[in-house]
């Protein structure tokens, strides 16, 4: 446990778009505990943060980059509480060995997330953002699609948000596969899901959905090689899950339908995703990291984030610790 308070009133660092955009008095609380609060960007710009990090007790991240450097340059810092779920952005070896706690919200924005991915799947599917674009054109031209109903989806990642998008997709009657190395495949049968492995998933899907962290590229050229014709794939986790160029190659082909995201590599900055091409324009649709957008998941968020800095500012445990993820069963 985190020793209490010593000198000083602690200091909250701020990195989170979303800290003050929810219905709660998050600031309130923070400072009728007695911190101060102190803002920073986003991208968590170590040399923009450096004069904030040096005073930091806690900090309540976004998305950005933790790294050993941030964390060295915050000698008195107990705590990064992420304000959402990914940790992937968050050295947590670098933070286990330097005594700092790292928290997040798990489940706070399960179903924020799966119902955007849906959404995705059905725009994508049923060719929404070009239709409207023709038809504000003067054209009224259709594509024949097909139901979502008769189509096999594939879900890689059956945590939370996997597990919410396959609920939601079960109303619609869709043969479920699922990919999840730590997800026993009894538990995925029990949840309607049939247990397959990356490459048998890609051979036999029509939809896949992605929602493991960003530990790893998983949709590589050798994955989009073996993909039925006209997959649509959605992507509401991270863009390291995907090889953008090998995304915009397959499109190109016509082997990839439609690639659906929330997420792009480019998104903290410079806007030069092959992906964003103008002739991908009717076969790619973008969202701005906005899946954990709703008043509910911020609001769950922003409560589980600042309950974990309360806490650690009162010497106590905080709730969510977040560990290095342990090798799969049978990986061992
Ligand atoms: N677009 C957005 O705004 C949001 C995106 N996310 C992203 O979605 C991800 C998933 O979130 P949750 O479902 O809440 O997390 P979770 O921790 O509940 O589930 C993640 C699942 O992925 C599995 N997994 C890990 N590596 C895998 C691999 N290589 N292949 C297949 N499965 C793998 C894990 O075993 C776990 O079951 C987060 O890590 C984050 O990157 C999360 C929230 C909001
Ligand atoms: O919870 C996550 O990992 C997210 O990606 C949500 O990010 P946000 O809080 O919307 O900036």
């Amino acid at each position: 446990m985190p020793p209490a308070t010593t000198t000083g009133p602690a200091v909250v660092l701020v990195t989170s778009r979303s800290f003050s955009s929810g219905d709660l008095d998050l600031a309130g609380e923070v400072t009728a505990a007695g911190a101060t609060i102190v803002t920073g960007p986003s991208d968590h710009d170590l040399e923009t943060l450096r004069p904030l990090l040096a005073t930091a007790t806690a900090w309540i991240a976004g998305t950005g980059p933790v790294t050993a450097a941030h964390l060295d340059a915050a000698p008195d810092l107990r705590v990064v509480a992420r304000y959402g779920v990914g940790t992937e952005a968050v050295d947590l070896a670098a933070a286990a060995e330097r005594g700092v706690l790292v928290t997040n919200t798990p489940g706070a924005n399960s179903g924020a997330v799966a119902d955007l991915a849906v959404a995705l799947v059905l725009a994508a599917l049923r060719d929404v953002v070009p239709g409207d674009r023709g038809v504000r054109a003067g054209r009224w031209d259709v594509r024949r699609a097909r139901e979502l109903g008769g189509l096999t989806v594939g879900i890689v990642g059956l945590g939370r948000i996997g597990r919410g998008v396959a609920a939601r997709l079960a109303g619609f009657g869709s043969p479920l596969l699922g990919c999840d190395p730590w997800v026993p495949p009894a538990e995925l049968e029990r949840l309607g899901i049939e247990g397959v492995d990356l490459d048998d998933l890609a051979r036999r899907s029509d939809v896949v959905s992605l929602h493991a962290p960003g530990d790893a590229v998983l949709v590589d050229a050798a994955f989009l090689e073996i993909t039925r014709p006209g997959l649509v794939l959605v992507n509401t986790a991270r863009a390291a899950l995907v090889d953008e160029a090998a995304v915009a190659d397959a499109l190109r082909a016509g082997r990839l339908g439609a690639y659906a995201s929330d997420v792009l590599a480019s998104e903290a900055g410079d806007h030069a995703s092959p992906l964003l091409a103008e002739d991908l324009a009717d076969q790619t649709l973008f969202t701005p990291h906005a899946g954990a957008q709703t008043v509910e998941a911020v609001d769950q968020m922003g409560r589980g984030a600042v309950d974990a800095v309360l806490a650690c500012l009162r010497g106590e445990q905080p709730p969510n610790l977040v560990r290095p993820p342990a090798a799969p069963e049978g990986d061992a």
